[in-house]
């Protein structure tokens, strides 16, 4: 990496605003997964020991400027306090009067954790004056939340303009390692894409069908490619607009050779849900009108495992299915134990899919579990991120 990171700046008795990636799931108020929590310890850990006045930000879901009291960062300054063995002060405002006096109370290895960057509207619009309002609390901005890396937001880039930024441990070891492998990457080579960001991911696509042999495509993302085949896909996740993207992606598989899996059956349910009055499996072409597909069926686990088993590297980012749910968790989980087991270099991208290799108790079996997905695949992509961009570079 040729950026500046933490190791390369003197922290002591500084004020350091360390950009984090907490963005994890919560269901009625428990933390689910707290592997970015954990992931985050090594530079939180560092910057305490080294004497820094510590202020971590992040974001939490998707509270589109407005506060949604679900989405506090209250349980993650509690677990963070847990791993820490030390008080992590928190406050209940993003910016402000408050947030200035206790920025300006705090001692050497003390930590402040910020309210949800995003209650507040500038932050995903990267507004100056709100950048510049994060700026002005500290000396050093550390930007370790390699997750939202892709995301040219007031706390991820726009703080950078105004005081000097380097990368944390988590950022360069991800940086470092998803580098590596995109470096020469070994073949046959395949992607695994999922999960429910059908706008974030399909961009995506087109730039892995230039790198990888095989691509699988399945969890919500699939149907709007089993409807672009021409399949009734009934009241499965649609992304209307990408219809013809999808179809181009289908044709341009074709032309470059690549094969392009996508689900042959799939688990529907008359509605979603953890226990939904109907749930049966079908083949593809017999999604009824008034159901929905929640997971890939057992044919199409078997063919997605045999893809795994027989390459040499895979990326997989978002689950196969409504993995939070055991009954639809079964394709997720199946992928999940193919890539444990397969000899090949595995790398997990992503919050969600991260949680289920978690839940998996497979973590332990693949070779890199990054805490980002969009943002890993936009990097295995070749793209530059603007987290990373708007760092110091090394002299
Ligand atoms: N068939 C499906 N229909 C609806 N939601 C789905 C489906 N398959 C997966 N999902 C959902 O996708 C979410 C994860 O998506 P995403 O955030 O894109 O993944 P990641 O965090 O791993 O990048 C999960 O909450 C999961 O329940
Ligand atoms: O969970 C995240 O991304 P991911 O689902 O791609 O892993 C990051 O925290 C970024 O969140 P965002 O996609 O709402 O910007």
């Amino acid at each position: 990496m040729n950026k500046k990171s933490i190791r390369d700046v003197d922290v002591r008795g500084k004020k350091v605003f360390c950009r984090v990636d907490f963005n994890v799931p919560i269901q009625n108020g428990q933390i689910t997964d707290d592997t970015r929590i954990r992931a985050a310890l090594p530079t939180i850990k560092y910057l305490i020991e080294h004497g820094a006045k510590l202020i971590l930000a992040s974001h939490l879901g998707r509270p589109k400027g407005k506060v949604v009291e679900e989405m506090r960062l209250t349980p993650v300054a509690n677990r963070l306090a847990e791993y820490l063995e030390q008080p992590v002060y928190k406050v209940d405002e993003v910016v402000g009067a408050e947030v200035e006096k206790r920025v300006r109370e705090l001692k050497e290895g003390e930590v402040l954790l910020l309210e949800n960057v995003r209650f507040l509207p500038g932050e995903e619009k990267n507004d100056p004056v709100v950048a510049k309002a994060f700026a002005d609390l500290a000396d050093l901005f550390v930007n370790d939340a390699f997750g939202t890396a892709h995301r040219a937001h007031a706390s991820t880039e726009g703080i950078a303009n105004y005081i000097p930024a380097v990368a944390g441990l988590l950022m360069q070891k991800e940086l470092d390692t998803l580098g590596q492998a995109m470096l020469n990457p070994k073949r046959p080579f395949t992607a695994i894409i999922g999960g429910a960001k059908v706008k974030d991911k399909i961009g995506v696509i087109q730039n892995l069908l230039d790198k990888v042999d095989n691509l699988i495509i399945g969890g919500g993302l699939s149907y709007t490619f089993i409807r672009a085949q021409g399949y009734e896909i009934g009241k499965s996740l649609l992304e209307e607009d990408k219809l013809e993207l999808a179809r181009s992606f289908i044709e341009q598989a074709k032309e470059k050779g690549i094969r392009l899996y996508l689900p042959v059956d799939a688990v529907v349910a008359n509605e979603f849900g953890e226990n939904p009055a109907q749930v049966k499996t079908v083949t593809i072409d017999q999604i009824p009108a008034d159901m929905m597909g929640l997971d890939i069926g057992p044919k199409t686990r078997e063919i997605f495992a045999e893809v795994i088993h027989s390459s040499n590297l895979v990326i997989w980012n978002g689950p196969m299915g409504v993995f939070e749910f055991d009954q639809f968790a079964k394709g997720t989980n199946q992928v999940a134990k193919a890539m444990a087991q397969s000899q090949a270099l595995t790398i997990v991208g992503g919050g969600d899919s991260a949680a289920a290799i978690e839940k998996a108790g497979l973590a332990q079996e693949v070779d890199h579990i990054s805490t980002g997905g969009g943002a890993s695949l936009e990097l295995m992509e070749g793209k530059e991120l603007p987290g990373v961009a708007i760092l110091n570079d090394k002299e």
